[in-house]
């Protein structure tokens, strides 16, 4: 594959409206140009998977959509507003970001840590009102560590400081989720939770959710939709029973191998054989 898309559907949810839309961005660090017109129409209700080697860009994507950074060209919009242009109050009302990595206060407890994502929705000189503290438990409980309340952030291992800052980024109580690597430093029983629980949530609250994902067979699994970034731009697009073929893997991954169907389940499994080079973006460095 040069040029092509290995697959880009029109995107749309029926009924549903767009939550975010990314039209013709383009964004780079100085002296590192990162996307170079990414088109991406997020449906509301939507779950997506994106997916990409290291620094093609994912966590620019999203930090772009919370409105974090500022395209240098192109626009990007949530619910219809320009994210950047919002408050930081309005903007942790619509969008909870859950980043790769956070740094805990030390001696910070869960509850005070979960309770941040309630003092972002609501500013900096935001009281807690009556029922935050019941959408902190509720965050905790969501993500099974409810009884952790009282522990030290800084006493916790890298899995378990993982779900609870997955359970701040709940607490801000947003429509719209995304997730940076939320299955990092998780055994795969705790990975297989957090997942199914982004699955239920999703469902059960309406929520439209975009995680950043290394893991093809969880990506392929749990998400309806896989959205593939290359050179910048989005080079696959589309439910991963289309999308997830050995083209993918070594074009956009830069992986040799297979593609299988789950006997039970139906959806594509990869056989990863060994690394090849692709043309990686460094070209237009
Ligand atoms: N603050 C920054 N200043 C300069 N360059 C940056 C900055 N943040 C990211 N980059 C660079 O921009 C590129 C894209 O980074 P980004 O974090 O979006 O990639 P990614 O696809 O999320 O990667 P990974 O899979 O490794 O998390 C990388 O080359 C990275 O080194």
């Amino acid at each position: 594959m040069t040029e092509s898309r290995l697959h880009l559907p029109e995107t749309s949810v029926p009924g549903g409206g767009t939550d975010i839309a990314v039209e013709d961005v383009h964004f780079g660090y100085p002296g590192r140009p990162v996307l170079r017109g990414v088109d991406l129409r997020i449906g509301a209700g939507e779950l997506v998977a994106l997916i990409g080697l290291n620094g093609c860009g994912k966590s620019t994507l999203l930090r772009l959509a919370a409105g974090l950074l500022r395209p240098s060209a192109g626009r990007v919009l949530l619910g219809g507003d320009d994210p950047a242009r919002l408050s930081r109050r309005a903007a942790a009302r619509r969008v909870a970001l859950l980043h790769q990595s956070a740094p805990a206060v030390p001696g910070m407890t869960v509850r005070q840590l979960v309770r941040q994502g309630r003092y972002a929705a609501r500013g900096p000189l935001g009281m807690l009102r009556e029922g935050d503290d019941a959408v902190c438990r509720r965050a905790l409980a969501d993500v099974g560590v409810a009884d952790w309340a009282d522990r030290p952030v800084d006493s916790l291992s890298g899995g378990e400081r993982q779900r609870v800052r997955l359970a701040m980024a709940l607490a801000q109580d947003t429509r719209v989720l995304l997730l940076d690597e939320p299955t990092t430093y998780l055994d795969l029983r705790h990975q297989l939770e957090v997942l199914r629980t982004v699955v239920r949530l999703r469902v059960e609250r309406g929520l439209t959710v975009v995680m950043v994902l290394h893991d093809l067979a969880h990506a392929a699994r749990f998400a309806e939709r896989l959205v593939a970034l290359r050179d910048g731009r989005v080079a696959a697009d589309g439910p991963p029973a289309e999308v997830v073929t050995p083209e993918l893997l070594a074009d956009v991954l830069g992986v040799a191998g297979r593609v299988g169907r789950d006997p039970e389940g139906g959806w594509p499994v990869c056989y990863p054989d060994h690394p090849i080079a692709v043309e990686s973006d460094n070209r237009f460095q």
